[in-house]
């Protein structure tokens, strides 16, 4: 029977398409509320990034809930659904009682916007089951409900509520009773609402496909852009190719093998130059004469060497010398009271050593400058030759040799001596009869 009222009802009162949208701060309860209105399970519900749609057959309604996420980020999206939204349900956590300015400013900006100022709105005083959650009458006194809605002329109405009581038929009734309502405020005002609806989605959608060619028209004028530089670069291209046909470039880099037979090469010409250049130096340019010549050559060549080897040395050495040379002098200032003082030997080194110098005096031969042509001292080391300096030519003073025969013959070219004295002139020259 009841069956047959309902069919007889229906021809009677249309179908009405609803839509609404839920808002809410994120974490207000709006996702579970619609599972528990959908006969869902609350429980368990993760926060909405975007918005999640539920649909449901409430009498002669058909009604499509908008669930869309309460994040700040998300907030902006909203407006978009206003347009088509026969009415709001606003979801309060009435538990949290520091968020409740936020709250209200998310209201009043909601309330205030052309597309729902003037529609019917049912507010949720969510998670009453919380110990310490606000009061209906608290809530309405924190959001200066009163107020906006007065302001907006939007017919309001608020319930107490908790989602997580239960869901289907289980639901909490004030839930069911506040839809109620927001879907007979709705009813009762339908034809305005719808026709506003109609006007209000029709410029939304105009002003979606505005934004929708202009948006087309920039990515237009970016690709165009863009083409416009790839052929730039693709002509540029074409020109760079036709300049490198035309003059090829010649490659800066070489294998290294080439490059190291290249450095051998100059590394064996420089070697050859410097071996040519010690050559020339070290060649005589006139073959000594004399032996002194060539000792002297020979210290030349040492020294001239020495000095491309080393020039330091040669102070060093000739240093050394110096001192040598003026201890020798004082050694030789000495020798003379030393040799006459001294025994027989040392006087026959003396004899040795002494280069004696003779003149012929009225056939007496009488020897002269005998002081000034001592020998060193025997006593006195010879000195040391200094590396890389040449000999000293003190070191080189002619060979004395003892007088005899042959050297007298010389002296006096072979002619025969007078006959000897038997007293000698120079009796205390004692060096002439050696
Ligand atoms: N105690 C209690 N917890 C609730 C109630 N309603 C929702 N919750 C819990 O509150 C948390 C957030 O619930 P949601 O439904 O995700 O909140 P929302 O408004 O959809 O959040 P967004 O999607 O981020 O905007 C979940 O852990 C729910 O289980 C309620 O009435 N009482
Ligand atoms: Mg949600």
């Amino acid at each position: 029977m009841g069956e047959c009222c309902s069919f007889f009802q229906k021809p009677e009162e249309p179908v009405r398409k609803v839509t609404l949208v839920m808002v809410g701060l994120d974490n207000a309860g709006k996702t579970a509320t619609a599972k528990g209105i959908q006969g869902e399970c609350p429980e368990d519900v993760a926060p909405t990034v975007g918005f999640s749609k539920i649909d449901l057959r409430q009498g002669k309604f058909e009604v499509t809930i908008f669930d869309l996420g309460g994040g700040k980020r998300i907030r902006g999206i909203w407006k978009n659904y206003y347009a088509e939204s026969y009415g709001v349900i606003f979801v309060v956590d009435s538990s949290d009682e520091k968020r409740m300015k936020e709250t209200k400013e998310t209201m009043t900006k909601l309330l205030e916007h052309p597309r729902i100022s003037g529609k019917p709105i049912l507010v949720l005083a969510n998670k009453q089951d919380k110990e310490g959650a606000l009061a209906e009458a608290d809530v309405i006194e924190c959001l200066s409900l009163e107020k906006l809605v007065n302001e907006h002329k939007c017919h309001c109405q608020i319930e107490s509520c908790s989602a997580v009581m239960g869901y289907g038929k289980k639901i909490d009734k004030s839930i069911t009773k506040g839809l109620y309502w927001l879907l007979h405020s709705i009813a009762n005002d339908f034809d305005t609402l719808h026709e506003r609806i109609k006007k209000d989605t029709t410029e939304q959608r105009a002003l979606e496909q505005q934004e929708k060619l202009e948006r087309a028209a920039r990515v237009k004028k970016i690709r165009e852009e863009r083409e416009r530089k790839e052929k730039e670069l693709e002509g540029y291209a074409k020109h760079s190719e036709s300049e490198a046909d035309a003059e090829p470039i010649v490659n800066p880099f070489k294998p290294i093998n080439a490059v190291i037979k290249e450095n051998e090469k100059k590394i064996e010409k420089e070697k050859k130059r410097q071996m040519m250049e010690k050559d020339r130096d070290s060649i005589p340019l006139k073959k000594p004469s004399t032996e002194q010549e060539q000792m002297e050559t020979q210290s030349h060549i040492s020294s001239s060497n020495q000095k491309h080897s080393d020039i330091g040395l040669i102070d060093t050495c000739k240093e050394a010398l110096t001192q040598q040379l003026e201890e020798k002098k004082d050694v030789t200032e000495q020798q003379p009271s030393e040799s006459l003082d001294s025994g027989d030997n040392s006087g026959l080194n003396r004899k040795k050593n002494k280069r004696l110098r003779f003149k012929r005096n009225n056939n007496m031969i009488v020897p002269i400058n005998t002081e000034e042509s001592e020998p060193r001292s025997p006593r006195t080391s010879p000195s040391k030759t200094p590396v890389g300096w040449g000999t000293p030519k003190i070191t080189r003073l002619p060979k004395v040799e003892p007088l005899g025969e042959i050297r007298q013959n010389d002296f006096y070219g072979k002619k025969p001596l007078p006959p000897l004295m038997s007293q000698r002139p120079n009796s205390d020259s004692r060096d002439a009869h050696s």
